[in-house]
């Protein structure tokens, strides 16, 4: 029996309630907008709100008052000026500034430190990748957690902007497969024979992404379990398949069909992050729970979702790029024929049908699954509404 059956439900009936209600809704074609948390999980955030107005007898009026100045409408637009439709997805949790700057310039400081970006070390900074951290797991407010898994996802987008899809970065398609594999050993590292170790170790060392790789994982380890490093490789590994097919395509000019398309975002995708949520979190999925299919189904979902979240974000930067870019609107707009503006609202429809699959079945997992999953799968969710925040800020997306 697996551990998610074995689990006693907890508070069952009022869950399923609300499960049952959301489904009712969906089919009736009534279209709220994603809740802040996810159905039938308590909201977990590291650090409750501190008063910065008046406080005390008297003062609420004041603060009412603070809060209208300060709250932002809500944004329909999908960000200022980027031509993204509002799409299903949860708010972010929260918008910590300082500890997002905080995360950001040690991020910049190791990059400069391991060799990463040099020359482009501003755009890095500009980028924000702190920030993304800082939105994208509000259940933590330890800058150093934060920071481990920011080295991991910026050493991971680097293999793409050096290795795949950044001619600017010296990005050679003919190149690719012999760059994945010594990268791949940077974060599973290869046991030669002791007389041809030293030049391999010399290799790791020649190169940045390589380096970042490695120390990205090595801090990692310092907050994940074996179990959740060994998660980590499986995930970067499927990645690196992913840029591997996304070079073949390039290679022989080859576009996808959507169905093609769709099935590789899900492994060229976000899912390595994701799949941080419980270290950063300062907790551990078990590896056969995660592992369970029902699992993998709901996360896989999510990290497919938030993917097209990038692609929808990135068209602008990707349709001025030189080289061959493949992101869901064109790939539609290809096979079926459509205007640009009518792509990007099937691509829409399939984010929001995703993310709400993910709900669906996230809010039916947590109702059997264990607490570490339930808490996984609330922070999945918060992870969703942090990446797209950022995605409608970032100045990659949005040049200044
Ligand atoms: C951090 C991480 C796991 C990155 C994975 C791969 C990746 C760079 C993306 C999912 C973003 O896709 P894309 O290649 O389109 O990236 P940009 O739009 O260039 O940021």
């Amino acid at each position: 029996m697996s551990q998610l059956s074995r689990m006693a439900a907890p508070l069952a009936r009022h869950h399923v309630a609300r499960l049952a209600a959301t489904l009712l809704t969906h089919s009736q074609g009534i279209r709220p907008p994603a809740p802040k948390t996810l159905p039938g999980t308590v909201r977990h955030q590291a650090r409750t709100a501190v008063p910065t107005g008046p406080t005390g007898i008297g003062t609420s009026a004041a603060r009412i008052a603070a809060r209208r100045a300060t709250s932002k409408a809500p944004d329909t637009t999908g960000g200022a000026g980027t031509g993204v439709p509002e799409l299903y997805c949860p708010p972010a949790i929260r918008d910590d500034q300082a500890l997002g700057q905080e995360v950001n310039d040690r991020l910049v400081d190791w990059a400069e430190e391991v060799g990463l970006y040099a020359g482009r070390l501003a755009r890095v900074r500009a980028t924000d990748f702190g920030r993304l951290m800082m939105l994208a797991h509000p259940d933590s407010d330890d800058p150093d957690r934060l920071l481990a898994a920011a080295k991991c996802a910026l050493a991971e987008w680097a293999t793409d902007d050096y290795y795949c899809d950044d001619e600017t970065m010296g990005s050679r398609t003919d190149l690719l497969g012999s760059h994945l594999g010594p990268a791949y050993a940077a974060l599973d590292p290869a046991h030669l024979p002791a007389g041809h170790a030293p030049a391999w170790e010399r290799d790791l060392a020649d190169d940045p992404v390589r380096v970042a790789l490695r120390s990205g994982l090595r801090d990692l380890a310092r907050y994940a379990d074996p179990s959740q490093v060994a998660r980590l490789r499986h995930e970067v590994a499927v990645l690196f398949v992913g840029y591997g097919q996304e070079g073949s395509w390039r290679s022989r000019g080859h576009m996808p069909t959507v169905h093609e398309y769709l099935a590789h975002r899900q492994i060229n995708s976000f899912l390595p992050c994701i799949a941080l949520v419980d270290v950063v979190g300062g907790y551990s999925v078990a590896a056969s729970e995660y592992a369970d299919p029902r699992v993998r189904r709901a996360v896989t979902r999510a990290a497919t979702a938030s993917t097209l979240v990038n692609d929808l974000y990135s068209m602008a930067k990707e349709d001025h790029s030189s080289g061959v870019e493949f992101n869901l609107p064109s790939v539609i707009a290809a096979e079926e024929r459509c205007s640009p503006r009518e792509a990007v609202e099937r691509s829409v429809e399939i984010h929001d049908e995703l993310v709400r699959t993910f709900e669906a079945e996230a809010a039916a997992l947590v109702l059997t699954g264990s607490p570490q999953l339930r808490h996984f799968l609330a922070g999945v969710w918060a992870w969703l509404g942090g990446n797209r925040e950022w995605h409608s800020g970032s100045l990659r997306y949005h040049d200044a």
